[in-house]
């Protein structure tokens, strides 16, 4: 096992420039099954969830080919296998095999998903808009097993606003007969991505990024290339990174738009910002006032985003408050940075933060988002250095983090444990 060594102090300087979005990728991997022909992504994160991904689809004997940003995927000859263990279990998306299963072969057997389990995270809204789909889902020793003689498109009401059942729900009603209608879907950006890919791919998708999505069931897809949007949860990352370092750094290969609630924020607090067309600039400041962020579904500020805010929240004067809406108890990441003498106390969905330099030390990164919050507090501290263990979580969601952040000048290199 490896780890992160940070000798921080230095401010990030230079240009970064941001990969596709991991939550779009490994949504739209597994929905390229549902085509019969090959489907081309581009602009591919190098993450080891899409690794991952990618190992699902061959194990059903699709031929999958990626080389640099792009891979191609050609489902012609896959095949129904049940996939109770094995890769499943590696990632928290292999959900959405779910769906792309029920739609391509009206059958699946899928383990519990893995991933970050910050907290307990139901699928209940992803059963009930496959069972209104028509449907039978049991679970049996830890595998969903999912079965429809035929799928018939239905009206599902989601309970609560949730991303993976909205895309999940997609794909397995563009192959369903008739209209299916979500009302109260997510609207965040990597659904209109999921959504693009599948109208290229021949689906009839229309109103995704708003609470109503109206899909048409076709009986067959195709192939089709497409290029992944620019992920917003790193871009904020490097954003959040370059203010705590007090740095300026040129955020590239980015949709401004995306990125609105944390800019706001950021500008509450004191943070310089210039957005321009597919960049945001970000430029430090010696001090930053306190904020309070509560985060939402998208266009809220992102729940992904809260863990790494929170570290640059211990760099403002003053006591900030920070709830999370989405995910109550998304705080692990707190034990940790008291360790690096972070002032922190969690308080129901609320972390109270108060204003104070912090230490090096030796901290564990127990989910994705944590770990790049404990990376953050690592790049200020001036005075020793900061060891991070967990980096297989960092792993899934920042590609070439290590030198991203040399080429912006910080002290930052992997070691093996
Ligand atoms: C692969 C991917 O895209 N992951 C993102 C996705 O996760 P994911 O799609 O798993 O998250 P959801 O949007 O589904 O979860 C939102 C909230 O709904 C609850 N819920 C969800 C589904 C369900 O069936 N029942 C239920 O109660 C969850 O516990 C949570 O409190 O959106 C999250 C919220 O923006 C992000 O943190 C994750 O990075
Ligand atoms: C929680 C996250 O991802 P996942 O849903 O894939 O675990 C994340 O990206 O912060």
């Amino acid at each position: 096992m490896e780890k992160l060594m940070i000798s921080g102090g230095r401010p990030l300087q230079g240009t970064v420039t941001i990969s596709g979005a991991k939550n779009s990728a490994i949504a739209l991997i597994p929905a390229a099954i549902l085509a019969e022909s090959e489907v081309i992504l581009d602009n591919l994160p190098l993450l080891s969830d899409v690794a991952v991904y990618s190992e699902i689809l061959e194990e059903l004997g699709a031929n999958v080919s990626w080389e640099g940003n792009q891979m191609r995927i050609d489902p012609t000859h896959i095949i129904s296998l049940p996939m109770p263990n094995g890769p499943v279990k590696k990632l928290r998306a292999s959900y959405y095999m779910m769906g792309a299963m029920l739609g391509r072969f009206k059958e699946a057997v899928i383990g519990l998903p893995g991933g970050c389990n910050f907290e307990p995270r139901p699928i209940d809204q992803h059963i009930k808009g496959f069972e209104a789909l028509g449907a039978t889902v049991t679970n049996e020793h830890g595998a969903i097993h999912l079965h429809a003689k035929e799928l018939k498109g239905a009206k599902i009401y989601l309970d609560v606003v949730s991303v993976g059942a909205t895309i999940n729900i997609m794909l397995a009603a563009t192959r369903a007969k008739g209209s299916t209608i979500i009302e109260n879907a997510a609207k965040e950006p990597e659904i209109i991505d999921v959504a693009t890919l599948l109208n290229s791919m021949g689906a009839s998708i229309k109103g995704a990024g708003t609470e109503t999505i109206r899909i048409e069931g076709k009986s067959e897809l195709r192939g089709c290339r497409h290029s992944i949007i620019p992920d917003r949860i790193q871009a904020g990352t490097y954003m959040i990174a370059a203010a705590a370092t007090r740095g300026n750094v040129l955020i590239d290969n980015v949709i401004p738009k995306h990125l609105e609630a944390l800019t706001a924020k950021l500008i509450e607090m004191g943070v310089g910002i210039e957005e321009l067309d597919e960049s945001i600039r970000v430029i430090g400041k010696e001090k930053y006032e306190s904020i309070d962020v509560k985060a939402l579904v998208y266009p809220g500020f992102a729940t992904d985003l809260q863990s790494p805010m929170t570290s640059l929240l211990t760099q403002a004067e003053g006591v900030s408050v920070l709830s999370d809406f989405v995910y109550s108890n998304r705080f692990k990441h707190v034990p940790e940075l008291a360790r690096m003498g972070a002032k922190i106390r969690v308080e129901g969905r609320s972390a109270i933060i108060e204003g104070h330099p912090l230490n090096a030390a030796k901290v564990k990164a127990t989910d994705l988002r944590a770990g790049a919050a404990l990376v953050i507090a690592g790049l200020t501290v001036s005075e020793g250095i900061t060891e991070v263990t967990g980096v297989e979580f960092i792993d899934r969601g920042y590609d070439h983090l290590v030198t991203n952040l040399r080429e912006l000048g910080a002290d930052v290199w992997r070691q093996n444990d």
